[in-house]
């Protein structure tokens, strides 16, 4: 079948034929009435044969039509190539902007709360946006997109109820709200290490600016600590009174003490400031959303089964974690701040295993026969974690309702999409990403 930009092209040609067949049928007729008319004059003044001028300047003209089309088809073929690129990126923005959004609970202005979440662009932040979004309320997200992305919320940017804020949280923010769920923070070990002075400032200046804002508002506000704060710990499994054994001045330093700061000032803006605020200690967490260039775990062994490399373990293997998904995460924090309790709560998964063995099942649920190396160790790396979360289930009633299974299937899909759409527009090097992390992290 003839296209139409081709057919167009045929017609065009045609036309350019005739016209110039007209053109050189009128030009004959001038020229022979003038010399009809003139023909001794015409002569003398040419100096030679008039028709053969007469056809040279025709032919040149011909040339010039013929050289006027050609560009023209040139601009054409380049107007053709940019339509179709255009269409292309409508095609694919359309795909990623929803035509309409999730239905969200309708809720009055006494039920419905104006809700602020640092960090609200990444992994856990974007899920709990999801959340708090569906039942209705009005959500700001601040974020400063070190490790969250906007692809994150994307489905929720236009509505009514959503807005978007680019700040880093280490400068003040002014606004009125009733809640505030406080993640902001890198939480990968790579990426909290990667820049450990502005990590320590997110923890602390960060806190407090949004402690300040909790104060001049009167806001509830939730902090996201993490099991981190027990440092490598010489209790197991870990209850909210143990006070943790955590190097100072170590690599994780920045985390740990960032975020043990970060609760002391909690419990100062409480005490001094009558701060109404929630201290959730976040256990190893994962499931969809998870950066491609994480660097923990779950991540990591996924990306290697997946692209058949080699799964690398840090150290012999034998230390321990346990690995809650993301949604119990979520709703352990929903919980936490809605119940009346002001202490810190663990929320996380206690179904404990050695890295060893958790490379086993990701290979396994992946399908793959890659080798599990072991490379060095990293530094101060905690060598067993557990949540007690005994008071989480007493005060909030709250306990993890997704299998290892489950959620790990459900990051894995997820992963393979990712790395799918990765493939097709810039290839992504996953060991290339880690064989970086092990340089920059810090091994015995
Ligand atoms: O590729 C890898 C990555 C990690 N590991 C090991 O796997 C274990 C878990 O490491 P991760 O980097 O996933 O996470 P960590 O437990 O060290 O830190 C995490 O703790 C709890 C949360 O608050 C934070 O998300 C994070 O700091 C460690 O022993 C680590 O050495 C590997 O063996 N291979």
């Amino acid at each position: 079948m003839i296209k139409f930009t081709s057919f167009f092209k045929i017609i065009f040609c045609i036309l350019t034929i005739v016209f110039v067949f007209a053109l050189y049928q009128n030009w004959i007729k001038n020229a022979t009435q003038h010399l009809g008319q003139q023909p001794s004059s015409y002569a003398m003044e040419s100096g030679g044969d008039a028709r053969s001028d007469v056809i040279q300047t025709l032919s040149a003209k011909v040339k010039e039509v013929v050289n006027y089309s050609a560009s023209i088809m040139g601009e054409l073929d380049a107007a053709k190539d940019k339509i179709k690129f255009l269409e292309q990126k409508i095609e694919t923005m359309n795909q990623r902007i929803p035509k309409k959004f999730p239905t969200v609970k309708f809720k009055n202005y006494r039920t419905k709360k104006r809700i602020l979440v640092t960090g609200g662009a990444g992994f856990v932040g974007s899920h709990l946006v999801d959340r708090l979004m569906l039942a209705g309320h009005e959500v700001i997200v601040v974020d400063n997109f070190f490790t969250g992305r906007k692809r994150n919320v994307e489905q929720w940017i236009g509505h009514a109820n959503f807005e978007l804020i680019h700040q880093d949280i280490v400068n003040p923010l002014f606004i009125e709200v009733d809640e505030i769920y406080h993640l902001a923070s890198p939480a990968s070990p790579p990426h909290y290490m990667f820049n450990p002075v502005k990590t320590i400032k997110t923890n602390t200046i960060g806190t407090i600016n949004m402690l300040g804002l909790a104060k001049r508002g009167t806001a509830r506000i939730l902090i996201a600590s993490t099991s981190e704060i027990y440092g490598d710990p010489q209790k197991h499994p870990q209850e909210e009174t143990y006070w943790g054994y955590v190097n100072p001045i170590g690599p994780r330093a920045c985390y740990d003490e960032g975020k043990r700061v970060s609760e002391t000032l909690s419990y100062a803006y409480a005490k001094q400031e009558q701060v109404d605020v929630r201290v959730a200690r976040i256990f190893n967490t994962y499931g969809p959303r998870m950066h491609m260039n994480d660097g923990r775990v779950v991540s990591n062994f996924i990306l290697q089964a997946l692209q058949n490399e080699t799964l690398t373990i840090y150290g012999h293997g034998n230390q321990t974690r346990s690995f809650q998904y993301v949604s119990d995460l979520v709703d352990g924090l929903i919980a936490l701040m809605e119940a009346n309790y002001t202490q810190p709560v663990n929320l996380g998964n206690p179904n404990e295993h050695t890295i060893q063995e958790f490379a086993e099942i990701i290979r396994h649920l992946v399908g793959s026969k890659n080798d599990i190396k072991q490379i060095k160790a990293v530094e101060d790396d905690p060598q067993r974690r557990k949540p007690d979360i005994t008071r989480a289930n007493k005060y909030l009633h709250w306990k993890p309702k997704v299998s290892l299974e489950d959620g790990l299937q459900k990051t894995i899909a997820y992963f393979r999409d990712e790395l799918r759409i990765s493939l097709k527009g810039q290839s992504f090097s996953n060991s290339a990403w880690i064989d970086n992390v092990n340089d920059r992290i810090p091994h015995r």
